[in-house]
Parts: C-alpha cells; sequence; structure tokens
C-alpha cells in the first residue's frame, strides 16, 4: 500500500499499489482512440512497487516511478474520486431521481411534456425529455400523428427501438397476437412488463392510436421507486425479504419459453440504492425457490409491497387519447390499464435498459 495525503485536503488515502499501476492513463497503457487498455493483467508484475514519488504542476499531478520501468502522471482528484467512498457519497447525495405520488406528479405535469416538432427541431429538448425519464421514470411526447409510422419516428428520435418476439413498433388490440391478457379488452393490474427477460425492456413507449365506439382503457402509473421507498420505511422486514427473495417469471407462447429467476427489488449490490422493482403477477411462475417454511412471511411481504402498490394516492391515472405517447421506466414505474370496450389500437415500443442509460451518459445526466 502507498499512503497519499491530498496536496489540498489533506486526506490520507491508503492505495493498493498494483490498483494504482493497473490505473495509469497515459497513452501508452490505454488507446488514446478507443479508451481500451492496451495490455492485460498478466503483462504487470503483480508485486509492482513505487519506487519513487513526487508531486508535479502545483501538485495536481502525481508522478511514480514503477518497479517495471513505467514512468506515470496521476491526477490527484482522478484518484480520489475514484474510491468507494466517493462513489458512495456521490451517488447517496444525487438528486436526479424524484420519487412521486399522484399529488406531486401532477404538480410537475408541464415538466413531463414536449411536443413532436420541439423535438425533431431541438437537440435541448431531447435532453429535457431524457432528464424527465431519469428524474421521475416517466414523460410525454404530444401532437404525435396517430400512426405506427409517426410512433416509431417520435421514439427513434432518441432513442434505438428493442426487438423482442412482440417484434420492434408494435400495434396491438384485442386480437389475440400473442398469449398475454394485454391482447384483451380486460383490466390489467399495475405491473412492470418483462419479468421473465433476462434484461427486462428499460423504456415501455405506448400511443393510443385510435379508441372509437366505447369506453374505458385509462392508463395508470405508479412509482415504483416511491412506493420501494415507504415499504422500507413503513415494514424494513419486509423490503429485506423482497430484495433477497429468487422470485421466477415466465412466458410460454409456441416457439417461446422465457424464463427469469431474480428478486422483486433489485438494490445496487454495492451503493445499496434502488435499481428496478419487477413486479407483474400475471406472469409469476411456480414460486419453487422457498422452502414452504417461509412461504408465509414471502407472500405477507409481498402483499404489503402491492398494497402500497395499489394506493389511490399512488396511482396517476389518465386517458391517453390519440397524438401522445407515453415512455415510462419499465424497471421503475408500473403500468396498468382499465378495461375497455370498443375498438381500440395501441402502437409502441421498448427500449434496452442499456441504450436508455448511456443516451442518459452521453447527455450528461447521469454518470
Ligand atoms: C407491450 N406488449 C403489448 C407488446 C406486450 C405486453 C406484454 C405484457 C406481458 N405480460 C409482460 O409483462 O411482459
Ligand atoms: O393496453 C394498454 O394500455 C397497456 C397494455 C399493457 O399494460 C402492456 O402492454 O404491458
Amino acid at each position: 500500500m502507498i499512503s497519499l495525503k491530498h496536496p489540498k485536503t489533506g486526506k490520507i488515502l491508503e492505495v493498493d499499489e498494483f490498483w494504482l499501476r493497473y490505473h495509469c492513463r497515459c497513452v501508452e497503457c490505454v488507446d488514446a482512440d478507443t479508451k481500451q487498455r492496451r495490455y492485460n493483467l498478466f503483462d504487470l508484475p503483480a508485486a509492482v512497487k513505487a519506487l519513487k514519488l513526487s508531486y508535479k504542476s502545483d501538485q495536481a499531478l502525481l508522478l511514480v516511478e514503477w518497479s517495471d520501468g513505467h514512468k506515470a502522471n496521476y491526477d490527484i482528484d482522478n484518484i480520489y474520486n475514484s474510491q468507494l467512498d466517493a462513489l458512495i457519497s456521490r451517488r447517496t447525495s444525487s438528486t436526479i431521481y424524484t420519487p412521486w405520488n399522484r399529488s406531486t406528479i401532477l404538480k410537475h405535469e408541464q415538466n413531463l411534456c414536449f411536443s413532436l416538432s420541439a423535438l425533431i427541431n431541438n437537440d435541448d429538448v431531447v435532453k429535457s425529455l431524457v432528464t424527465s425519464l431519469v428524474r421521475y421514470g416517466i414523460a410525454f411526447i404530444n401532437e404525435v400523428p396517430p400512426t405506427p409510422t409517426m410512433t416509431e419516428l417520435a421514439i427513434r428520435r432518441v432513442f434505438p427501438i428493442m426487438k423482442t418476439f412482440f417484434g420492434e413498433l408494435w400495434t396491438f388490440g384485442d386480437r389475440k397476437d400473442h398469449a398475454d391478457t394485454a391482447y384483451t379488452k380486460l383490466y390489467l393490474g399495475s405491473h412492470t412488463d418483462n419479468t421473465y427477460f433476462c434484461d427486462a425492456a428499460g423504456l415501455q413507449a405506448l400511443h393510443c392510436i385510435e379508441h372509437v365506439n366505447g369506453e374505458g382503457g385509462e392508463n395508470f402509473f405508479v412509482d415504483g421507486l416511491h412506493v420501494v421507498q415507504e415499504l422500507k420505511r413503513e415494514n424494513p422486514k419486509a423490503y429485506e425479504l423482497l430484495c433477497r427473495v429468487q422470485v421466477p417469471a415466465e412466458y410460454i407462447e409456441p416457439g417461446q419459453h422465457h424464463r427469469h429467476t431474480a428478486p422483486i427489488i433489485k438494490t445496487d449490490p454495492v451503493t445499496g440504492e434502488f435499481v428496478q422493482i419487477r413486479v407483474n403477477e400475471y406472469d409469476r411462475a411456480i414460486m419453487d425457490t422457498l422452502p414452504q417454511s417461509e412461504m408465509a412471511n414471502f407472500h405477507g411481504s409481498l402483499r404489503a409491497l402491492l398494497e402500497l402498490i395499489r394506493e389511490e394516492a399512488n396511482q396517476w391515472q389518465l386517458k391517453l387519447s390519440p397524438g401522445t405517447i407515453v415512455i415510462f421506466d419499465n424497471w421503475r414505474v408500473l403500468h396498468g390499464r382499465m378495461a375497455y370496450t370498443g375498438q381500440r389500437t395501441m402502437s409502441g415500443a421498448y427500449v434496452q435498459r442499456t441504450d436508455f442509460v448511456s443516451k442518459a451518459r452521453v447527455l450528461g445526466i447521469i454518470e
């Protein structure tokens, strides 16, 4: 270990020597074009030693002469910012994620809506939309001509579309194109999609392009981040159990058999932050991942979460009309719809999680 003292703050940091050697960012060590490392672990001596330490450029840089002959320059602040305590403090002090219930989201409604023409003409509007998606997990694009083609154009202005067995840009009503309750006129309780995929879609976009000769079909949304925080406060045992118990989900139709097992609440193993809520009663598979003696506890905890989800104060219900696309974070915001009559056609698409967060990083919204 090497002991460093920050030249400005005086903070002492014990740094593992191999870690420091491995994190040299000079052009010899990291390719300037690809930003990829130019060597692997075995190219460096396991017991590499720092022979000489010195500071330069008003002490902003640390120079190290290594026992393998390499001379490295480090930005001191980069070294301190690359430590676990710095990561945890940045993440836990971030104010980018704003949990909401119905009354609080209604106060921000105007921050969530963007017209298609503004979106097309102005890159800043793209950034504002992605910021709302990160902050609240939901946003709307208005004044979209109600066709599948224009729905696709609007989504592709911001994100690439994820291909699944449902298709890329999908259009659905009550025709049984897939073995799923979504393809009926029935009520759909709050859920997240794709609990049965190894990686559920990150975003989902829905556009009601037609609803005639009937009523109902209102959509509702619940902020999973908010209900998970409430559960953690009110019932920490239930929260802890739902973070831990592995819950299988499944989707079966001719030619498809998807299954994925994971907890209902996923948290970041390093920082403890909320990562994903994965709730879908319709797609729950046989629960064979717990001994029977623990089932009652599990169902009690799940019931506590579902009660919070069902609370009216947490549900934001709205009638989507042709012209408005709703986009929401399928790892955070649960959605559902009321039963309906008449002819109702929805168009929409999924976006991969990795494409959503990559876009947010490129735009400087998250790190
Ligand atoms: C969105 N789209 C209509 C294509 C599919 C709906 C699938 C709903 C399914 N139960 C799930 O949770 O994934
Ligand atoms: O029909 C709707 O409005 C929503 C359908 C739905 O919940 C889904 O596709 O997952």
